[in-house]
């Protein structure tokens, strides 16, 4: 079978995206997915996603992880899909569309920065040692000093696969506050890459929240990650509820090719 695919990347978070609006792809196994995102085997990337069509919708996006499975919410790779959505002729000023947890808003500033309204949050698990809540994924968050020389695979990993997270899994993110910036950086093991990646959509915005103050208001929050900078906004509406929360910030396209699957 011959795939035309594309490539793209939101911040470094890269991902295969297929056009699967006639249905064509939609047989595609576990197996030939992971192919697809290995890096010396295939076209790679932390996920592969799918343009499909939704009736009430502009679109709705499937995504897989890089194992081959579908994965939750993935922030970066909702951007992404926004711009892709826009160059295959989707020109909506406000593009809806549905993914896995529910309906998004997104638009576009120029044909390569992509806002993307993520849903809200309406829980916060805290512990003195961590934050834990969902913003479409589920992302444990921890704040760290000296996070450029942070172990992330080993400690991500570890919390990944310990006691409480081993059957289903969890992204971890450790979060170093940059007090010039007014701002954070970030960094995510992911689950289902199983692997640190450059930069994680639904774990940026998860740790802008538990950045904010104590004061119930709007926050713009400034967020490094190792692929580039991103912004995410949203009105903090009580202790641990967040509402019209946007994550903001680049998606490109890097190439488009062809490759056969047997
Ligand atoms: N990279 C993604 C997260 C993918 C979620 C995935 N790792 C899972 O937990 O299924 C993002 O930008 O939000």
């Amino acid at each position: 079978m011959n795939i035309h695919f594309f490539k793209y990347q939101g911040t470094g978070n890269d991902f295969v995206i297929l056009d699967n609006r006639d249905g064509r792809y939609t047989g595609l196994t576990e197996e030939q997915i992971k192919g697809l995102c290995d890096r010396r085997f295939g076209v790679g990337g932390d996920g592969l996603m799918m343009l499909q069509v939704q009736e009430g919708y502009d679109f709705a996006m499937q995504y897989y992880n890089s194992d081959g499975r579908p994965g939750s919410m993935c922030g970066n790779g909702g951007r992404c899909l926004t711009a892709f959505a826009w160059k295959m002729g989707i020109h909506q000023e406000h593009i809806h569309f549905i993914a896995s947890d529910g309906p998004h808003e997104a638009t576009l500033e120029g044909e390569d920065w992509v806002n993307l309204r993520m849903k809200n949050v309406d829980s916060v698990e805290t512990d003195p040692a961590f934050f834990y809540l969902n913003t479409g994924s589920p992302h444990y968050v921890q704040y760290v000093s000296q996070l450029s020389g942070f172990e992330v695979y080993e400690k991500g990993r570890s919390i990944r696969y310990n006691e409480r997270f081993k059957a289903v899994g969890t992204n971890v993110n450790f979060v170093e506050p940059m007090p010039a910036e007014n701002g954070i950086f970030v960094r995510t093991y992911e689950r289902g890459v199983e692997d640190e990646t450059y930069s994680c959509g639904t774990g940026v915005t998860a740790a802008a929240l538990t950045y904010a103050g104590p004061e119930a208001r709007t926050y713009t929050i400034p967020v490094k990650t190792l692929g580039g900078n991103l912004v995410v906004k949203f009105n903090k509406t009580g202790p641990h509820t967040y509402e019209d929360i946007w994550l903001c910030g680049p998606a490109k396209l890097v190439f488009e090719g062809n490759i056969a699957l047997d």
